[in-house]
Protein backbone atom coordinates (compact mmCIF):
# COMPACT_ATOMS: atom_id res chain seq x y z
CA UNK A 1 0.00 0.00 0.00
CA UNK A 2 1.23 3.75 -0.54
CA UNK A 3 2.34 5.94 1.86
CA UNK A 4 2.50 9.28 3.03
CA UNK A 5 6.34 9.04 2.33
CA UNK A 6 6.34 6.38 -0.55
CA UNK A 7 4.03 9.46 -2.61
CA UNK A 8 6.12 11.95 -1.55
CA UNK A 9 9.13 9.98 -3.54
CA UNK A 10 7.34 9.09 -6.22
CA UNK A 11 6.60 12.67 -6.42
CA UNK A 12 10.01 14.10 -6.26
CA UNK A 13 10.90 11.52 -8.65
CA UNK A 14 8.15 13.00 -11.34
CA UNK A 15 9.15 16.37 -10.66
CA UNK A 16 12.56 16.09 -11.45
CA UNK A 17 12.31 13.71 -14.47
CA UNK A 18 9.55 15.62 -15.97
CA UNK A 19 7.88 12.45 -17.65
CA UNK A 20 5.29 13.31 -20.11
CA UNK A 21 1.45 13.23 -18.98
CA UNK A 22 2.31 13.34 -14.93
CA UNK A 23 -0.53 15.42 -13.72
CA UNK A 24 2.05 16.48 -10.65
CA UNK A 25 4.39 18.14 -13.77
CA UNK A 26 1.03 19.99 -15.28
CA UNK A 27 0.47 21.60 -11.78
CA UNK A 28 3.69 22.32 -10.43
CA UNK A 29 4.38 24.59 -13.84
CA UNK A 30 1.03 25.85 -12.33
CA UNK A 31 2.76 27.24 -9.83
CA UNK A 32 1.94 28.01 -6.19
CA UNK A 33 -0.84 30.17 -6.47
CA UNK A 34 -2.68 27.33 -8.92
CA UNK A 35 -1.63 24.70 -6.19
CA UNK A 36 -2.95 26.71 -3.80
CA UNK A 37 -6.15 27.07 -4.91
CA UNK A 38 -6.67 22.86 -4.99
CA UNK A 39 -5.68 22.41 -1.94
CA UNK A 40 -8.55 25.01 -0.58
CA UNK A 41 -10.49 22.96 -3.08
CA UNK A 42 -9.96 20.01 -1.73
CA UNK A 43 -9.78 20.89 1.93
CA UNK A 44 -13.48 22.23 1.37
CA UNK A 45 -14.17 18.64 -0.24
CA UNK A 46 -12.76 16.51 2.99
CA UNK A 47 -15.29 19.47 5.26
CA UNK A 48 -17.94 18.35 3.20
CA UNK A 49 -17.46 14.76 2.90
CA UNK A 50 -17.13 14.52 6.66
CA UNK A 51 -20.32 15.98 7.14
CA UNK A 52 -22.72 14.37 4.71
CA UNK A 53 -21.33 11.68 2.91
CA UNK A 54 -19.51 8.18 3.51
CA UNK A 55 -16.75 7.18 5.20
CA UNK A 56 -15.07 5.89 2.31
CA UNK A 57 -15.81 9.10 0.72
CA UNK A 58 -13.93 11.04 3.23
CA UNK A 59 -11.12 9.25 2.97
CA UNK A 60 -10.77 9.23 -0.48
CA UNK A 61 -11.03 12.96 -0.58
CA UNK A 62 -8.47 13.42 2.08
CA UNK A 63 -6.43 11.25 0.06
CA UNK A 64 -6.62 13.88 -2.37
CA UNK A 65 -5.95 16.64 -0.02
CA UNK A 66 -2.46 15.21 0.95
CA UNK A 67 -1.47 14.95 -2.74
CA UNK A 68 -2.21 17.99 -3.35
CA UNK A 69 -0.22 19.33 0.25
CA UNK A 70 2.42 17.31 -1.56
CA UNK A 71 2.47 19.41 -4.44
CA UNK A 72 2.32 21.97 -2.78
CA UNK A 73 5.87 21.16 -0.47
CA UNK A 74 7.58 20.31 -4.03
CA UNK A 75 6.56 23.54 -5.46
CA UNK A 76 7.95 25.26 -2.13
CA UNK A 77 10.90 23.21 -2.02
CA UNK A 78 9.78 21.75 1.43
CA UNK A 79 10.78 18.39 2.46
CA UNK A 80 9.09 15.67 4.45
CA UNK A 81 12.03 16.71 7.44
CA UNK A 82 10.66 20.10 7.33
CA UNK A 83 7.13 19.42 7.95
CA UNK A 84 7.72 16.67 10.19
CA UNK A 85 9.74 19.02 12.41
CA UNK A 86 6.35 20.75 13.74
CA UNK A 87 4.76 17.69 14.22
N1 LIG B 1 -2.70 10.47 -5.53
C1 LIG B 1 -2.84 11.19 -6.53
C2 LIG B 1 -3.88 12.18 -6.64
N2 LIG B 1 -4.88 12.54 -5.79
C3 LIG B 1 -5.52 13.51 -6.41
N3 LIG B 1 -5.01 13.77 -7.62
C4 LIG B 1 -5.41 14.79 -8.60
O1 LIG B 1 -6.43 15.56 -8.03
C5 LIG B 1 -7.60 15.50 -8.82
C6 LIG B 1 -8.77 15.33 -7.88
O2 LIG B 1 -9.52 16.40 -8.04
P1 LIG B 1 -11.09 16.31 -8.04
O3 LIG B 1 -11.58 15.02 -7.54
O4 LIG B 1 -11.54 17.54 -7.36
O5 LIG B 1 -11.43 16.26 -9.56
P2 LIG B 1 -11.36 17.38 -10.59
O6 LIG B 1 -11.72 18.68 -9.95
O7 LIG B 1 -12.17 16.93 -11.74
O8 LIG B 1 -9.84 17.38 -10.97
P3 LIG B 1 -9.12 18.41 -11.90
O9 LIG B 1 -10.03 18.66 -13.08
O10 LIG B 1 -8.86 19.64 -11.08
O11 LIG B 1 -7.83 17.70 -12.29
C7 LIG B 1 -7.45 14.30 -9.71
O12 LIG B 1 -8.05 14.51 -10.96
C8 LIG B 1 -5.96 14.22 -9.87
O13 LIG B 1 -5.58 15.10 -10.93
C9 LIG B 1 -3.95 12.96 -7.80
N4 LIG B 1 -3.08 12.84 -8.83
C10 LIG B 1 -2.11 11.90 -8.72
N5 LIG B 1 -1.97 11.09 -7.62
C11 LIG B 1 -0.87 10.10 -7.56
O14 LIG B 1 0.33 10.78 -7.82
C12 LIG B 1 1.23 9.94 -8.54
C13 LIG B 1 1.77 10.69 -9.74
O15 LIG B 1 0.73 11.05 -10.61
P4 LIG B 1 1.09 11.71 -12.03
O16 LIG B 1 1.96 12.88 -11.76
O17 LIG B 1 -0.22 12.10 -12.62
O18 LIG B 1 1.79 10.66 -12.82
C14 LIG B 1 0.43 8.67 -8.92
O19 LIG B 1 0.78 7.65 -8.01
C15 LIG B 1 -0.99 9.06 -8.70
O20 LIG B 1 -1.78 7.98 -8.26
Amino acid sequence: MKTFESLFAELSEKAAARPSGSGTVAQLDAGVHAIGKKVVEEAAEVWMAAEYESDAATAEEISQLLYHLQVLMLAKGLTLEDVYAHL
